[in-house]
This record gives structure tokens, sequence and C-alpha cells, in this order.
């Protein structure tokens, strides 16, 4: 539904008020990234107006919590920042709601053939570009290589791998903190027994058929076999300091973490491998995040914004990004700067992205995280069975899409 946006940089005479009457521009952005990414975001948004009289760069790190809301709630009330951190889920849920600008032959766009198709698909709406992509992400086996070597565990290549390796991690809590919390984290036993939340095309719910119900099950044998701990609550919080205290030998988590968890344990003692495979194969969810521009700009502030964005998405950013936080650039170009290639966590996770399971990018899928998160938990209690759950979750699909 095309709502009327009060454009959030408008005056009341018109003239763009983000230009403060003397010319100049200040370009809003609103991050999500953590505290050990965001001192890198907020140095590199800010050097866009480095050297410039025109322009402003006023960095607001809104954190990951509540931000999809932060800015449903900004948008039609003219208070949206210019240019927001816009996870690879969200674009299509706000452009659905009009309130990201339509990118396409503007400025926030430059050679867009050296974007990675999977990063430039969840840029994607109703065959419009809506976002201009940053980083791409998956899920991994973080390890820590001294637990494993003290135990005499090889990297396990399978959930089963990790159940033979419970009496090897006899002084432990457990070999592997299994997230309970975050619906995220489910993806990769749905895809390794063969099954997904839903087929989007068919526009038919499958976490109920047999693979998501191997799926559950296969998550309640790592827990009632010892292999793993889990929470249905702060789950972030209590999967770092597990691992990072030496607790658990291993985690599933992506490069945002990957800072995090050589401070924790050593860089030289942290080490990636694919998600354990489950009956039916491996893999792993795409994810990742986009620069998306607010639809109720003024002229001035549409275009200082869209340069803003093609400057964070440029080549040379996306480089320095990696160089410091190790995440995923979205151009093909930059995977071929020395300092990116030699970069062992993108050794590791550039391929793992080429085979992630990409998601439907639809706004209807954003509703879908928090029924599996409600129903989960009531499974990780021991209140539910992994035929309960998965009924229970598949009726709130039903329900939520109307699909079959
Ligand atoms: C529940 C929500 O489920 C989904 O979200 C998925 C998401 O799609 C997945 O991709 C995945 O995200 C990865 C992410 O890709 C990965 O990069 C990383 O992010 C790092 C950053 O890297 C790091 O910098 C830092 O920021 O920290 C970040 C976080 O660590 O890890 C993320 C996973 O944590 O998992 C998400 C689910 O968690 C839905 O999209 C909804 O958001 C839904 N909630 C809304 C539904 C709305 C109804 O329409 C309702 O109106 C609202 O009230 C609700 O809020």
């Amino acid at each position: 539904a095309a709502l009327a946006l009060t454009a959030t940089a408008c005056g009341s005479d018109g003239d763009d008020a983000g230009s403060g009457g003397d010319g100049k521009v200040t370009v809003t952005y609103w991050d999500t990234s953590n505290e050990t990414e965001a001192k890198v975001f907020r140095a590199v948004a800010e050097e866009f107006a480095e050297g410039r009289d025109d322009v402003e760069v006023d960095y607001v790190n809104i954190g990951w919590d509540g931000a999809q809301d932060r800015f449903k709630n900004a948008a039609p009330t003219g208070e949206a920042p210019h240019v927001m951190r816009t996870e690879v889920a969200w674009v299509s849920d706000f452009a659905s709601l009009d309130y990201l600008a339509p990118l396409d032959g503007t400025p926030a766009v430059e050679n867009q053939d050296d974007y990675l198709e999977q990063a430039w698909a969840s840029t994607q709406y109703d065959g419009t570009t809506y976002a201009v992509p940053q980083v791409i992400d998956t899920l991994a086996l973080f390890y820590n290589e001294q637990l494993l070597d003290e135990a005499g565990v090889d990297v396990p290549e399978s959930l089963t791998d990790i159940q033979d390796s419970v009496d090897a991690f006899e002084g432990l809590e457990a070999p592997f903190y299994l997230r309970g919390d975050d619906a995220y984290w489910f993806l990769p036993y749905l895809y390794g027994e063969g099954g997904d939340l839903v087929d989007a095309d068919s526009e038919t719910v499958t976490v109920d058929d047999a693979a998501g119900v191997a799926a559950f099950q296969a998550v309640q044998d790592l827990l009632d076999s010892g292999a793993a701990i889990t929470d249905t609550t702060d789950g972030w919080e209590s999967m770092m300091s597990s691992f990072g205290n030496g607790d658990v030998a291993m985690m599933i988590n992506g490069p945002w973490a990957i800072n995090d968890a050589r401070d924790a344990i050593g860089a030289e003692n942290l080490g990636v491998a694919p998600v354990p495979a489950g009956s039916a194969g491996q893999g792993s969810p795409q994810g990742g995040w986009n620069y998306g521009v607010y639809a109720g700009l003024g002229e001035a502030d549409m275009t200082a914004a869209q340069e803003f964005v093609a400057y964070m998405s440029s080549a040379d950013v996306q480089q320095r990004i990696t160089e410091e936080l190790s995440l995923l650039p979205t151009r093909s170009s930059v995977y071929e700067a020395e300092s990116v290639a030699a970069n062992e966590m993108v050794e590791f996770f550039a391929p793992a992205v080429e085979v992630a399971h990409e998601r439907a990018w639809i706004p209807q899928a954003n509703s879908l995280f928090d029924p599996l998160k409600e129903e989960a938990e009531a499974m990780l209690l021991g209140r539910a069975t992994p035929e309960e759950t998965t009924a229970a979750i598949a009726d709130r699909y039903r329900e939520l899409l109307d699909w079959q």
C-alpha cells in the first residue's frame, strides 16, 4: 500500500531541512552492527564527509534487537534515517510498505555486475532494486582447536560425529553449544535432513514433513545424549560465554562473531568448518546486510543518501571492512584483493557462502521465525516432542500464510 510518507528531510517550506539552510546535507545512517563491528563502520561512514563542506554524516548505532520495528515505526512519521542497515530479509518487508526508495539507475548503484548473485538477489523486490549489498554471511561450525586436540577429536563433519565425541570431552559441560533461542540457528538442522520451513514456489508449508520432524529429533538427540547444552533465553550471551570460557568446544555462529571469538579463546585457537551434516546432507542459510535508502527524502537529501550508499558499498570500503572485521564482501572484485584472499576466515566462508541455502525473499518470510522460536522452546524444555513441535509450528504457518 503506497503510504503518504512525511518526507523526513523536508521542512515546512519544502526545502531540504536536512541541509540546515546552508546547503549542507546531514546524512543520517542507522547501523545495527555489534559493538566490535561498530567501531569500524562508524569510522568508515564518517569518512564519507571528510574534505567536503556540502555534507555531514550522523552515524547512529541502533543495535540489532528491535531494529526492524524501529525503522518501520519511524518511516511513516518522517523520523526515519536517510540510510538504514537493512537485513537481507527486511528489504522485501520495507519495500512492500513503500518505505525504501527504488534505486535502479541512481548514483547508489555503481558497477552492478560486480555484486555476488546471491547478495544482489536480496536487494530485489517486485522486479525493482530497493537496496545495495553490504556483507553476505552464513553459519559455520566454530571450534576451539586446543580443546579438540586435547580430546583427540577430529573436526566433526556430522551431527553423529558430535554425538560420538561426548566421552572424549568429559571435562567440558558438553562438546557443543546448541543455540535454542533464535530460529535462524535451527535452519542448518532442517537443511541437514533435506527439509525447509516452507516451499515458497508451491506456497506449501513443509516444516512438519518427515525431514522437518527428523531435524527437530536430531536437535533433541544432541541434547539427550549430552552432546549439547542449550538455553531458551539469552542464547547469544550464553553461547559466547560458554565457548569463550571453554565450557564447550564448539558452537555454530557467523562472521559477525569472528573477532569476539578470537578475543575469547585466542585467534590461533579458533577454527571454522562447514556446519555439521545431518542424515541427508549439509546446508546453512544465507544471511547478510544491505543499505536501504528511505523513500521519504527530499531531492538534495536523496542524492546525498544515494552517494553515501555508493561510497559505503564501494570496493575500497568493502575491502577495508574485510581487512578490519573479516566480514565477507559482496563484490566479486574485492575477493581478488591480496589482503582479502589471504584472510583465512574469508578463505573458509567464501566457498561456504557460495553453497549457502538461499531463502525466499518475501515479506511473509519475516514472520516465520518467531513461531518456530516459541514452539521450539516447549521442546527444549521437555514439554513437547519433535512431532508435536513441528505440527504446532506448521499450524501457525498455515494460519499466518494461508498456504497448504
Ligand atoms: C525473528 C526475526 O526473524 C527474522 O530475522 C532473521 C533474519 O532474517 C536472518 O537472516 C537471521 O539474521 C542473521 C543475520 O543475517 C546475520 O547477519 C547475523 O546478524 C548479526 C549481524 O551480522 C551483526 O552485525 C549484528 O547486527 O548482530 C546481528 C545478530 O547477531 O545474525 C542474524 C541472526 O541473529 O536470523 C534472524 C532471526 O534471528 C526476520 O527477518 C525478522 O527480523 C524477525 N523479527 C521480526 C518479525 C517481524 C514480523 O514480520 C516483526 O514485525 C518484528 O517485530 C520482528 O522483529
